[in-house]
């Protein structure tokens, strides 16, 4: 069901230094400042030949990344982001098999423009999965 890998987001307590750092010190292609307020983030994407990178930063009260970022206030791994054909029917496979789907199970837009919908980190080993219908 799932197929390629879409993003690795990291969340960052500053987007400004982690963008520069990528840019600078890992002569990554950094794309620009992007604010996702359906997401309660600003991203920032950086394109690797494979594979994406999404930098994470809380944007308005009630981001769902400002537990995260206390926790870790120096940043960490936030979430993987695997492509899926049909987002409806992988929700409904994945309600199914007895995961929790985030948001109520319905997707939202993401920042790609795409439907998107996240699970559960406690049902996936402890790691956050979104999946984006491509
Ligand atoms: C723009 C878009 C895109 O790419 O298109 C995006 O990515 S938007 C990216 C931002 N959007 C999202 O993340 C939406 C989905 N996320 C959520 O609904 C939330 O962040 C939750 C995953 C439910 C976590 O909520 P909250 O921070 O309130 O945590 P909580 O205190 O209830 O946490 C319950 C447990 O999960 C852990 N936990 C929290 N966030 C985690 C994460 N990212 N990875 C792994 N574990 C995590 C906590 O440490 C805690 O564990 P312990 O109990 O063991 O301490
Ligand atoms: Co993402």
């Amino acid at each position: 069901m799932i197929g390629r890998l879409n993003h690795v987001a990291i969340a960052v307590p500053d987007l400004e230094a982690a963008s520069a750092q990528y840019r600078t010190m890992l002569g990554a292609d950094v794309g620009t400042p992007q604010d996702e307020p359906d997401h309660g983030v600003t991203v920032v994407f950086i394109t690797l030949p494979n594979t994406k990178i999404e930098l994470l930063y809380p944007l308005g009260e009630g981001s769902p990344i400002q537990g995260f970022l206390d926790k870790n206030p120096s940043g960490g791994i936030h979430h993987v982001c695997y492509e899926v054909d049909d987002i409806l029917a992988a929700r409904d496979h994945l309600l199914a098999e007895g995961a929790r789907v985030l948001g109520g199970g319905e997707p939202k837009i993401g920042a790609h423009g795409k439907p998107v919908l996240f699970l559960h980190p406690k049902d996936f080993n402890g790691c956050l999965i979104e999946l984006e219908q491509v």
